[in-house]
C-alpha cells in the first residue's frame, strides 16, 4: 500500500453551539488540512495521485468554500444577522468542530474520485482531529449550505 499526504492551510471562523467553554464565542483559526490518499498500486508515473492535482482540486475547493469563511451550525442564532449584513458563511447540520471539518473535507475529496484514506484537521498547533469512515457503519449525513454574501 502506498500513501501520499498533502497539507493545505486555510483560515476560518466558527463557534460551537451548546458548548460551555470559550469556543462558544465567535473566533478564528489558522487551520491546516492534512489529506492522505492511498493506493495498492502506482499509476504509470509512479504516483498514488500527483501532489499538484491534490492541490489543484482540493486546495481550490478549500480556498473557494472554506477559506476566510465563518463555519456555523445551521441552528446558530447569528445566521440571520450574517444574512442581513450580506456576510458569507457556511451552515452545517453539525457543530463546526475540528472533527466535523475533517469529515467535510474527506467527503469532498472522496466525491472528487480521489482515493482518500483519512483527513486530519489541525485547529491549533496543539489540537487536531482525524476522520476516516468506519467500514460498514455509515455516519449520519453531513450537509453543508454555502451562502456567498454580497
Ligand atoms: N474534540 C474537540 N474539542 C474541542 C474543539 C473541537 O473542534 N473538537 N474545539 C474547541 C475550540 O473551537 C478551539 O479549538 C479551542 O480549543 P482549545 O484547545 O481549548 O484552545 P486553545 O487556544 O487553548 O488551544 P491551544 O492550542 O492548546 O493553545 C475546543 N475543544
Amino acid at each position: 500500500m502506498f500513501r501520499v499526504t498533502k497539507e493545505i492551510h486555510f483560515c476560518y471562523g466558527h463557534r460551537l453551539l451548546n458548548y460551555a467553554g470559550k469556543c462558544r464565542h465567535l473566533h478564528g483559526h489558522n487551520g491546516k488540512a492534512v489529506i492522505t490518499l492511498e493506493a495498492a498500486a502506482l499509476d504509470e508515473l509512479g504516483m498514488v495521485v500527483d501532489f499538484s492535482a491534490i492541490k489543484r482540486v482540493v486546495g481550490k475547493w478549500i480556498d473557494d468554500a472554506l477559506d476566510h469563511r465563518m463555519l456555523l451550525h445551521q441552528n446558530d442564532p447569528i445566521i440571520p444577522e450574517f444574512e442581513r449584513q450580506g456576510e458569507p458563511f457556511v451552515a452545517l447540520n453539525a457543530n463546526p468542530t475540528a472533527e466535523t471539518i475533517a469529515r467535510l473535507i474527506f467527503e469532498r475529496v472522496a466525491a472528487q474520485g480521489m482515493p482518500v484514506a483519512e483527513v486530519t484537521l489541525w485547529e491549533t498547533e496543539n489540537s487536531f482531529a482525524t476522520y476516516r469512515p468506519t467500514p460498514g457503519s455509515p455516519d449520519p449525513p453531513l450537509t453543508m449550505r454555502e451562502v456567498a454574501g454580497r
